[in-house]
This record gives C-alpha cells, structure tokens and sequence, in this order.
C-alpha cells in the first residue's frame, strides 16, 4: 500500500542553525503517527515543510506516492496554530466561513459538529467556548472536507486536563474511523496514549522510529528466578537472550525481538529448568526517550 506520507533525508536550516538533519521516516495509512521530541528539535519545521509553509534546504517527501499538489493538498487537513475564528459568531457560523473557503456544501457542518461534540452548542458564540472546546471546532474545521489525514502541531498546548483528556479522546475518535493522523508532541504521554507510532528528534536528527510498542518493548527486562542457576546460566548463550545481571537466585535478561517470555519459558521447560519467577519489566517509553534525547551524536 502506498504510504500516505515518505519524507526522504530532509535538511533545513536557518542560516547557521541546522533544525533538521537528514531526517527520513514513513507515515503508513490508518496509524495516528507522534512526531515527539524537546522543544526546538525541529517538529514545526518537519509539518511546515510537508505542508508547504517552508521550504526544505535538501531533501524530498511524497505525499500519497505524489508530489504536494492541489490534488493533494485537499486530502490533507491540518492545524498548525490556534486558528482564528470570528470571536462574536456562532460555532456554526465560523464553520460555514471555513466552509466557503474550502468550497465544502453547508450540510457537512452538521457532522462535524457532532463527531466532536459541539452540535448542541453550535449556536453559541465562540467567545465562549472553553479552551478545549475552541481546539475541538477547530478539529472539525480542519475535517470539514473529509480529509484523509490529519496534521496536528501540539494539539493540546495550553489546555486544561479536561481539554486535554477530551481532544485526546477526539483523536483516538477519527483515528477509529480510518483517518490517518499526524501529532507533533512534545508530551510523551500523549505519544503513549494516542499514537500507534513515533519517530523521536532530538536537534534536528531522527533519534528512533517505529511502532510505539516496539520501541517500548525494545528494552524489555525479564527477571527469572530458578533453583538450578548454573545450568541456566549454561543453556542461555543459546538462547536468542541477553544477561544484562545476575544476582543469587535471579538473572534479568533482554530478549530479541520475536521472542518472547513464553518462548524462553518454554525454552527452559525443554531443558528439564522450571522457572520460579518470570517477570517482564516492560521499559518505559519515557525512560527510553531520555536516553535517546540525551545521547548527543
Ligand atoms: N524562523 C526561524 N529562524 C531561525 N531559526 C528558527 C526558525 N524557526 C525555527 N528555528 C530554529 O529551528 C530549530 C527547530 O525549531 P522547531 O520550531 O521546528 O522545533 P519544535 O520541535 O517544533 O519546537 P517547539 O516545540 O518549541 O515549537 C530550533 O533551534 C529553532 O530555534
């Protein structure tokens, strides 16, 4: 399937400062893709350049196995700030400006209203709205012409727990009706709790990409603990397994991809060992963030 966003060694810089560096990851369809790192890592940089507001100083992207066009510009729905709606109309109001603007009928206003919840306050000016509820009118702004991905920079700055738990929910809401979606984020917990991927920057370079459970069980730790240690300790350099300690009674290992705690339980068993303790200390996503963002290169 032809991925809905491929961004190829793309550089940027702004005069001397370099704010990325042969960046390169792919956006499939149908994930809700976290672009996470620090303040000042390049995030804004990356969606300005995939959305046309910059230019890239080196480097390619393709939208849709295309190059960015009008064509494809309209499967796109992004809010890069906070938009301006008219403060004295109505939510309904300003969503028929937006509407005219994109050439969208007026009977998609009602829909979008809804799928973010404001269709019984749509007649309220949007003065006065709460915080979240002015990002939610903007999510449905940004989905007025049934775009197939939507791009999002940090979309839930400056809202209170409750805005952010309701746009969190939004999100996870159009993502379950086949959009794709693209989150900058510099919050690794809303990476963890909304996005199927991530791809970390740090200073401009790409420090890890992937599934979000893949970079989290990466570093997986499984403690075992068994009477029969040292034939343990034999039968494991064959073993897809690294012995990162070993302490009386008990050895934590990493495991390769592909194999998991059952297999070496298993592995074990067949050996004639039974283990007394098998326990995955699953590495945080956020431990593994600060080791990516701290190891400078
Ligand atoms: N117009 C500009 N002129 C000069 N430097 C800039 C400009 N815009 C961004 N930068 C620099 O480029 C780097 C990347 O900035 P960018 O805004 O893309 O990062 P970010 O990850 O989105 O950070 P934030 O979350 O703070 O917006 C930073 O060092 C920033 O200071």
């Amino acid at each position: 399937m032809t991925p809905i966003l491929q961004i190829n060694n793309l550089s940027k810089k702004y005069g001397t400062v370099q704010a990325l560096n042969q960046v390169s990851f792919t956006v499939e369809a149908g994930s809700v893709y976290g672009l996470l790192g620090p303040n000042g890592s390049g995030k804004t940089t990356t969606l300005g350049i995939v959305l046309d507001v910059l230019q890239a100083t080196s480097g390619t992207f393709q939208w849709f196995g295309e190059a960015l066009s009008h064509q494809t510009k309209r499967r796109i729905g992004a809010i890069l700030e906070t938009p301006n709606f008219y403060p004295y109309m109505s939510a309904a109001q300003n969503l028929q400006v937006a509407a005219d603007v994109k050439k969208v009928s007026p009977q998609a206003i009602p829909p979008v209203l809804e799928m973010v919840g404001l269709l019984h306050r749509q007649n309220s000016a949007f003065k006065s709205f709460s915080l979240g509820m002015k990002q939610r009118l903007a999510l449905a702004a940004a989905l007025l012409n049934n775009p197939e991905v939507l791009v999002l920079d940090e979309p839930t700055n400056g809202l209170d727990p409750q805005g952010i738990a309701e746009v969190r929910e939004l999100i996870l809401k159009i993502a379950s009706q086949g959009k794709t979606i693209i989150i900058a984020s510099h919050l690794l917990d809303e990476v963890e709790k909304v996005c199927t991927h991530v791809a970390v920057l740090q200073t401009g370079k790409l420090r890890a990409a992937g599934s979000v459970t893949s970079i989290l069980a990466k570093e997986d730790q499984v403690i075992i603990s068994l009477h029969d240690q040292q034939k343990a300790l034999a039968l494991l350099p064959q073993l897809p397994v690294t012995l990162i300690k070993t302490e009386p009674h008990q050895l934590t290992l990493t495991l390769q991809s592909g194999f998991t705690s059952t297999n070496l339980n298993q592995a074990f068993f067949a050996n004639g060992l039974v283990l007394s303790q098998l326990q995955v200390k699953k590495k945080s996503l956020e431990s593994q963030f600060l080791q990516l963002t701290n190891n400078p290169t």
